[in-house]
């Protein structure tokens, strides 16, 4: 099948790299001429494993088309996937702009029946919205006689393993008018998604709203999970439990099961925290606020902190002068996404506070340079404070702390030898519970993990030791404010 699909971004070159992968046709169509010159020319924008030889082959091969050029995109395929971005407005809503934008050119220059499918991530009641722009534009050219149909079919794919996500969907799911055109477009995207159904049908048609709140619903749940369990982590640290024993305890019963349960430095990307967002906005705009998922965000948004807490609760007020090691940039593995990523928070708390970062990440280091550049414009002079390093080790050498904010296979078995040798004083915040506390204590560790300061397991906390240099004593104002403001964080 001929397939058109507006936006490359993350969702929009997987989804078309693995539709041509099945022997499909494939438009790619980007308004970023840098991008699309970048995929010319055989170069890829964003690092997703196994990403690189499923685009190679297809563009090789004659499946694959990048281009910016709105008319071809359009006269190329019955079936326009909208892949755009749906970043959150200014109040938390999403902001429908490329959306809109994007159906627009549809409507602009199409001149026979389309199937317009959203799969961007969109409140409900956007494919009525699309509609009317593409019935606007229509109707500008005096072409309301051409039929068309708003489908939503929503990426439910995780970065990191999107091509896998993608190729073994757990559901698809299809939402699609009741009407002449909507069986139309459900015709045209069951015969597209035939082959994902082989082994047992994946597919779940419903209405277009339900499919367009279903996204929502999804990442609104695995967030409520992620949050919860950050919540009992904490307190897990006051009555000395393990937060770790817990989850495989409660992950046991399969009504709860084991996935999404990590508790962590609060989940980041480009997703959860603005998808959750929106549905709050959405339901405040119905009169019905959500009070759970509220919580969500606010426990999250605390969370982010966590770290910072214990690090402050090390070092007291005095991290001028100190050297922090940070393993890991992106948001999660596998991506060098830097969206909503917890090392940017704490990253630019630790320089304000006057003190140096090393820092690693095996992808993420170019766009980590790139964002924290942008996050520091008020106090550039701090990213003089900042190396990144070529490995790990490279990291911790002369370190007052490692600090863990990515858990990167690279990372979950180091020389803890090799490592203390390197460090200036032996302690390890694990922000994503990757180190067993038992076993970081023999290696002469002090072991902070998120939820895990079990008590009989971890010798008697103590301060560190070491103290920083004199010079380095005086605390920066901005820290100590940022730390006070963070301090009285909920
Ligand atoms: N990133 C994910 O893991 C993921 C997973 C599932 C769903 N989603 C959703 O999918 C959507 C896209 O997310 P993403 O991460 O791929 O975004 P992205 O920012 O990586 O990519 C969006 C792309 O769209 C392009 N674009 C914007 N307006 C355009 C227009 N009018 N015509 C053509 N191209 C245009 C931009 O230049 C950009 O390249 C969002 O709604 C997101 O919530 C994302
Ligand atoms: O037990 C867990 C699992 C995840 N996280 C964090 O949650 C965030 C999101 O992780 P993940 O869901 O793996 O990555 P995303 O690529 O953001 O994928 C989510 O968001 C996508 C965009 O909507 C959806 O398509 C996916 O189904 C959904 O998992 C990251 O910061 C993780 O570190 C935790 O803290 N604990």
């Amino acid at each position: 099948m001929n397939v058109t699909i507006v936006g490359t971004g993350y969702v929009g070159l997987v989804t078309g790299a693995c539709l041509a992968e099945l022997g499909n046709n494939v438009f790619c169509l980007d308004l970023d001429r840098n991008k699309i010159d970048l995929l010319n020319a055989g170069g890829i924008p964003i690092h997703e494993p196994g990403l690189e030889e499923v685009l190679l082959r297809n563009v090789e091969e004659g499946r694959l088309t990048f281009s910016c050029d709105v008319a071809a995109s359009v006269a190329f395929a019955d079936l326009q996937f909208i892949a755009v971005g749906t970043p959150p407005d200014e109040d938390g809503s999403a902001d429908l702009k490329y959306v809109l934008a994007a159906a627009r050119a549809i409507g602009r220059h199409m001149d026979r029946f389309k199937v317009i499918v959203d799969k961007s991530t969109v409140p409900v009641g956007t494919a009525q919205e699309v509609a009317a722009v593409v019935r606007e534009e229509l109707a500008k050219r005096g072409r309301e006689d051409i039929a068309f149909s708003v489908a939503s079919n929503p990426e439910f794919l995780k970065e990191g393993a999107a091509i896998d996500d993608f190729m073994r969907p757990d559901r698809i799911v299809l939402g699609v008018d009741d009407d002449e055109p909507g069986q139309r477009a459900l015709a045209l995207l069951r015969e597209l998604y035939r082959p994902f159904n082989r082994n047992h049908e994946r597919t779940r048609v419903m209405d277009v709203r339900s499919a367009e709140f279903t996204k929502y619903a999804a990442n609104a749940m695995l967030a409520t999970r992620i949050s919860f369990m950050n919540e009992l982590a904490n307190l897990a640290d006051r009555v000395g439990a393990d937060i770790e024993l817990v989850r495989q305890g409660i992950g046991s019963d399969p009504r709860i099961g084991y996935s999404f349960l990590y508790a962590g430095t609060g989940y980041g990307g480009s997703c959860f925290p603005k998808d959750v967002d929106a549905l709050c906005r959405t339901a405040q705009a119905h009169g019905l606020p959500l009070q759970v998922l509220t919580a969500v965000q606010r426990v999250n948004q605390a969370q982010k902190h966590v770290l910072l807490d214990k690090i402050r609760a090390q070092f007291g007020r005095r991290l001028a002068g100190r050297t922090f090691a940070v393993w890991g940039l992106a948001f999660k593995p596998g991506t060098d996404d830097m969206r909503e990523a917890p090392s940017r928070l704490v990253i630019g708390a630790l320089l304000r506070a006057g003190a140096r970062v090393r820092a690693h990440d095996p992808v993420a280091q170019e766009q980590a340079a790139r964002v924290l550049a942008d996050d520091l414009q008020d106090h550039p002079e701090l990213l003089r404070n900042i190396t990144f390093v070529a490995k790990p080790l490279d990291a911790v050498t002369g370190a007052d702390a490692l600090v863990l904010l990515t858990e990167w296979k690279i990372y979950k078995s180091p020389n803890l030898r090799a490592m203390k040798d390197a460090m200036r004083t032996s302690l390890v915040l694990d922000g994503r519970n990757l180190y067993e506390p038992h076993a970081m204590a023999q290696a002469g560790f002090t072991y902070l993990g998120i939820g895990r300061n079990n008590r009989a397991l971890l010798p008697p906390q103590q301060r560190v030791a070491a103290e920083p240099s004199a010079a380095a004593d005086a605390l920066d104002p901005a820290a100590s404010s940022l730390l006070a403001h963070q301090a009285q964080d909920p």
